[in-house]
């Protein structure tokens, strides 16, 4: 069984796939940690993403594992855990031209497409490229303002600066970003998280509830 929960930059996906695949006691995999840890490999080798050859050999050649836990995912490098520089400013300022390499989405639904069933992913195209047989899928969304507000909270930075960074990160982002036809689109701005973690669950087909 697969939950697909796809939106916007900051819309909640994460917070809200966490408490849905705690709710059905499966894991949630966050597939924006793969797109993050390639950018922040790719930072710290100095490479230029308008060239993914090197950056796919460096991918291929010291393999990455994404770890589903159900309390936060983590991205291993071997022994290495990369996880705590994934949601620097510099890795969100550069994660969509990575993002955007053809060669790096292919490694990244590769990854993804081996993890073992059941699971809730969240992402950008969960629902439209990567499972489109998912068996229910959600697309979040919330203004920029409300999404600045809540990452800045969550960060300790100034809300219009992050309002800024989201409105150009939506811009770029917006190519891999659209609902899938048959998505329920959720607008978490009016509601708190338990109350979009609520309507998820409320409406999951039977079988998976
Ligand atoms: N109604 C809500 N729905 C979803 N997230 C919310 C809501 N209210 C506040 N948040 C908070 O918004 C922040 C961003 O959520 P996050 O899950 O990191 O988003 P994303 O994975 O889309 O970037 C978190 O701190 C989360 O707790
Ligand atoms: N399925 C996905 C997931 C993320 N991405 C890209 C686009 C986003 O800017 C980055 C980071 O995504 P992530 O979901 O971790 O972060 P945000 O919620 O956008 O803050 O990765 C993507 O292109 N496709």
């Amino acid at each position: 069984m697969i939950v697909t929960i796809d939106g916007v930059a900051a819309s909640g996906k994460s917070s809200v796939a966490s408490g849905v695949a705690r709710a059905l006691g499966i894991p949630y995999v966050s597939s924006g940690f793969l797109y993050r840890a390639a950018t922040l490999l790719a930072l710290e080798a100095g490479l230029p993403p308008s060239d993914p050859a090197p950056l796919l050999a460096l991918l291929r050649g010291r393999p990455l594992r994404l770890e589903p836990l159900a309390g936060g995912n983590r991205v291993w490098q071997g022994e290495r855990d990369l996880t705590p520089g994934l949601h620097s400013s510099r890795v969100d300022a550069g994660v969509s031209a990575v993002a955007r390499l053809p060669e790096v989405r292919a490694w990244v639904d590769e990854e993804l497409r081996a993890l073992p069933e059941p699971f809730v992913a969240e992402g950008r195209d969960m629902g439209t490229n990567v499972f489109p047989h998912a068996d229910a899928k959600f697309y979040l969304t919330a203004s920029p303002r409300v999404r600045a507000e809540r990452r800045a909270q969550e960060r300790g930075e100034d809300a219009g600066t992050v309002e800024a960074a989201l409105i150009e990160r939506d811009r770029r982002d917006a190519a891999q970003s659209a609902p899938a036809p048959d998505a329920r689109v959720i607008d978490t701005g009016p509601l708190t998280l338990e109350g979009v973690i609520g309507a998820v669950l409320a409406a999951l087909p039977a079988r998976t509830a």
